[in-house]
């Protein structure tokens, strides 16, 4: 739209008691702050949800509600700190209606233009994850919200494990523009694990051919944390805070997620997002499953055991990569790196490099695996979409070592990455095989696989997910007290 085309509204409303002059122009909302500091208060039409009429007070229930000609409502969100959202409300009075239909039909008219906002959303609950609490979440801090911004959602409760996978396989979804889901890692790997098979059945394409190029599922999926670490969610949106991730479906923007497929001589097993973690994560998860009663505090009762009994794993691990050196840049939102990744994994010159050795942890990263348990990650510098993952190979030493990479792991400041017994490589493939008969279990997005000798390999930003992605910056790698 040209510049003389654009719309400028400017007036004078009440709010409550006080007088609050806003101008609409250019796409940006700005009014003066309700209270001191008298600044003004900005908000981009893009944060904004809806606007609508108020309705007038004390009509008797049993009376349809009728609209009040004289005052409205902007619903929007700003962003607070640490990268989470906020809903915000501004209602605005006048004496004449037909300033006050000016301002809805201008703004609303505006609103249209965000044609990727969800209209149409299946939602998954899984009632079973985290502190069993997801439905409550939902009714919470999502319904509301949806209504609101009139997305019109169709909630599904799962009633058992790989209900959500088996049903996107195979029910038809075509009156539904998006896909979401409460729960955790779990809850999202079997939404997106249903979405790609149920677009492989739909094209014909053999999903257990690794050479086959996956389809990339057609509708965005939204992701509102409702596990136990989500993980996920933490690396998309940089919080597990529930209205975040609901506005961040509701603005309706996509940023591309690297999915991981992994297969057996055989077959594919499953996709994964997060990690696929051998050895200790994979002891752990096997173990910890037998304890779901403790809720959370599962995690630390194996971890804490298995830590103890620091086991060591025979293996040869090959990697297919153009560049295994770790470039230390942060994936941001708009990162430059994951936007070029798209165009240029076609040019890349790879070729398959082997490495043996006994370890403690072998971990395929597909994101920096942050969640609040670990600021960081085990991957701080893993890209959400630049088509490869960070292999991070943790070999087996002493105990004490083991708590030292513990340590890192659960640190604000410092990283596990230039520990002695670590290194992370970065591969677009990678192979694993067991030596002997001592052998771990894999830890894939936190459901154990039984199989050990896997190969697995990244699709480049094969998931298209609503988020406007993290701020948060790797930042300074100080040690921590030297440990
Ligand atoms: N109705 C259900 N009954 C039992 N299990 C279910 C049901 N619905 C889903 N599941 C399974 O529950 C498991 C746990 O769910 P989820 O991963 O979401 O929670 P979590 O393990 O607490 O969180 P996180 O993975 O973030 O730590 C997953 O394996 C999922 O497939």
């Amino acid at each position: 739209m040209s510049e003389v085309n654009q719309p400028v509204l400017l007036s004078t409303f009440l709010n409550g008691k006080k007088k609050v002059k806003i101008i609409f122009h250019k796409g940006i909302l700005v009014w003066d702050n309700e209270s001191p500091p008298l600044a003004q208060q900005t908000v981009p039409i893009e944060n904004v949800l809806s606007v609508q009429h108020n309705y007038l007070k004390g009509i008797h229930p049993s009376v349809q509600k009728q609209i009040d000609p004289n005052q409205f409502t902007i619903h929007y969100a700003e962003r607070a700190v640490d990268d989470k959202w906020a809903y915000k409300t501004l209602s605005l009075k006048h004496s004449d209606p037909l300033q006050v239909a000016s301002w809805i039909k201008t703004l609303q008219t505006h609103l249209l233009k965000f044609t990727s906002r969800p209209r149409r959303l299946l939602l998954f609950v899984n009632p079973f994850g985290g502190k069993q609490n997801a439905m409550q979440i939902y009714e919470k801090y999502a319904k509301q919200l949806f209504i609101i911004s009139g997305v019109d959602v169709t909630v599904n409760v799962s009633q058992r494990k790989d209900q959500i996978r088996d049903f996107l396989i195979s029910h038809n979804i075509d009156m539904f523009d998006s896909v979401a889901c409460v729960g955790g890692d779990g809850t999202v790997s079997e939404l997106f694990n249903g979405l790609v098979l149920r677009e492989c059945r739909i094209k014909r394409i053999n999903a257990n051919d690794i050479h086959q190029n996956l389809p990339k599922p057609s509708k965005p999926i939204g992701i509102i944390p409702g596990g136990s670490t989500d993980t996920i969610a933490y690396c998309l949106h940089g919080t597990t805070d529930p209205t975040t991730a609901v506005l961040h479906i509701i603005f309706g923007d996509v940023l591309g997620l690297d999915l991981v497929s992994v297969y057996d001589e055989h077959s594919l097993l499953r996709l994964y997002a997060s990690v696929l973690s051998y050895g200790y994560l994979g002891d752990v998860a096997y173990h910890s499953d037998q304890y779901r009663w403790m809720g959370p505090r599962r995690y630390d009762y194996s971890g804490f055991k298995k830590l103890i009994s620091n086991k060591g794993y025979q293996g040869e691990i090959a990697i297919y990569t153009d560049k295994k050196e770790v470039e230390q840049e942060d994936c941001r939102s708009n990162c430059n790196i994951c936007d070029d990744a798209k165009k240029n994994q076609e040019r890349a010159v790879c070729r398959w490099e082997t490495f043996r050795g006994k370890f403690f942890m072998v971990s395929g990263a597909n994101i920096s695996c942050a969640c609040t348990r670990s600021p960081k990650g085990i991957a701080p510098y893993c890209h959400l979409g630049d088509g490869k993952v960070n292999l991070v190979l943790v070999k087996h030493t002493s105990l004490i070592n083991n708590l030292r990479l513990l340590l890192r792991l659960s640190s604000q400041d410092a990283s596990v990455e230039d520990l002695p017994f670590v290194e992370t490589l970065s591969a677009r493939e990678f192979c694993f095989r067991a030596d002997n008969d001592v052998s771990s279990k894999w830890n894939c997005d936190g459901e154990v696989q039984h199989q050990t000798n896997i190969r697995a390999k990244v699709r480049c930003q094969l998931l298209s997910i609503f988020s406007r992605g993290s701020t948060k910056i790797s930042g300074d790698k100080s040690k921590c007290c030297g440990f």
